[in-house]
């Protein structure tokens, strides 16, 4: 059992709509939306050996700063909830939450702080976006382009000892200001693709009814010194770019830095050179 099937055993409590998308969204009545979201992170599942307490702290802050990201929101303020095992760690791991928050215009406003076992973090975000330029990952249409920001696959490759991705991995952006222009640019539909980019095609897929048709030799793979760069890329987890769909004619007032992949069919799978794509990717399971 994973969290995407545990996920699936609450969705008549939650609401369809609710647990289909990176933000919950709450119209402010006066043409714009807050949007908001939490994650969990802990010790021996998210943090992988070696990071220091500031880059745990940074990457507390961005998974949830970039799910906000991904509405095309602009991220207002986070608050961070800590369960410590030991409170001399505090100081460094807020440190470098307030950094990542800063560095994208966002305010930590709050938290909380415990004792536990293992350090355990739930980090909790909102942001602010016109309702005209919200994004979500409903609204893909078939004849839509699919495109991504970045390179998926390096946090991946640095999680398999390729030190050059260290900070991709460790202190991953969150795509802020791409996120407002793609949706700016009129995007149908976008997300982050914090569990790889396979699974959050499917994903996205499943929000919009549709499906999507890939072509590898469009992809950007990363350069790899060992292991499948097309694994990482299409399976790897933890880069934090952005997947989008974009009506052809809008793309040419894209002004940021994109690698077209496919194009939306209205048959339902995500397909790569006529072949499905596995339905899989970074998953917490039981
Ligand atoms: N315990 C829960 N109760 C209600 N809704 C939930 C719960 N867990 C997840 N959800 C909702 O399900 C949807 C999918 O959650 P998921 O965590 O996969 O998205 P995400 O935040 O984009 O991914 P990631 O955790 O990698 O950042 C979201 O809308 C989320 O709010
Ligand atoms: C062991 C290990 N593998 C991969 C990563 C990269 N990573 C960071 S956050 C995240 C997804 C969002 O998490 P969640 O789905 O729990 O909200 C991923 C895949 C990591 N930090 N540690
Ligand atoms: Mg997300
Ligand atoms: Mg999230
Ligand atoms: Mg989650």
């Amino acid at each position: 059992m994973d969290d995407r099937s545990l996920l699936d055993s609450i969705r008549h409590l939650i609401g369809e709509d609710e647990t289909a998308d990176d933000c919950a969204g709450f119209d402010l009545s006066d043409g714009r939306i807050l949007v908001s979201s939490t994650d969990m992170l802990h010790e021996t599942t998210d943090f992988p050996k070696g990071m220091t307490e500031f880059e745990k702290g940074w990457m507390s802050a961005a998974v949830t700063l970039s799910d906000i990201a991904s509405c095309g929101a602009q991220p207002i303020q986070l608050l961070v909830a800590v369960g410590l095992d030991d409170p001399a760690r505090l100081v460094p791991f807020m440190e470098g939450a307030v950094a990542c928050a800063e560095s994208v215009g966002a305010k930590v406003a709050g938290g909380d702080i415990d004792s536990h076992t293992e350090l355990t973090v739930v980090t909790t975000g909102f942001g602010i976006v016109e309702r005209s330029c919200c994004c979500r990952r409903t609204g893909a249409s078939p004849g839509d382009l699919v495109c991504i920001t970045g390179t998926p696959g390096l946090a991946m490759a640095a999680l398999e000892g390729d030190e050059r991705y260290r900070k991709n991995l460790l202190t991953p952006v969150p795509q802020v200001k791409a996120g407002q222009k793609i949706a700016r640019a009129k995007a149908s539909s976008m997300m982050d693709i914090s569990d790889g980019l396979a699974i959050s095609l499917y994903d996205m897929a499943q929000a919009s009814g549709v499906g999507f048709v890939l072509d590898s030799k469009n992809f950007n793979l990363p350069d790899v010194c060992s292991g499948s760069a097309r694994e990482y890329y299409l399976y790897g987890g933890g880069d934090f770019g952005l997947l989008f769909c974009i009506p052809p004619a809008c793309l040419s007032a894209l002004d940021t830095d994109y690698t077209v992949i496919g194009t939306v069919v209205s048959e339902k799978g995500v397909w790569c050179d006529g072949d499905p794509v596995e339905k899989r990717g970074y998953a917490h399971s039981w």
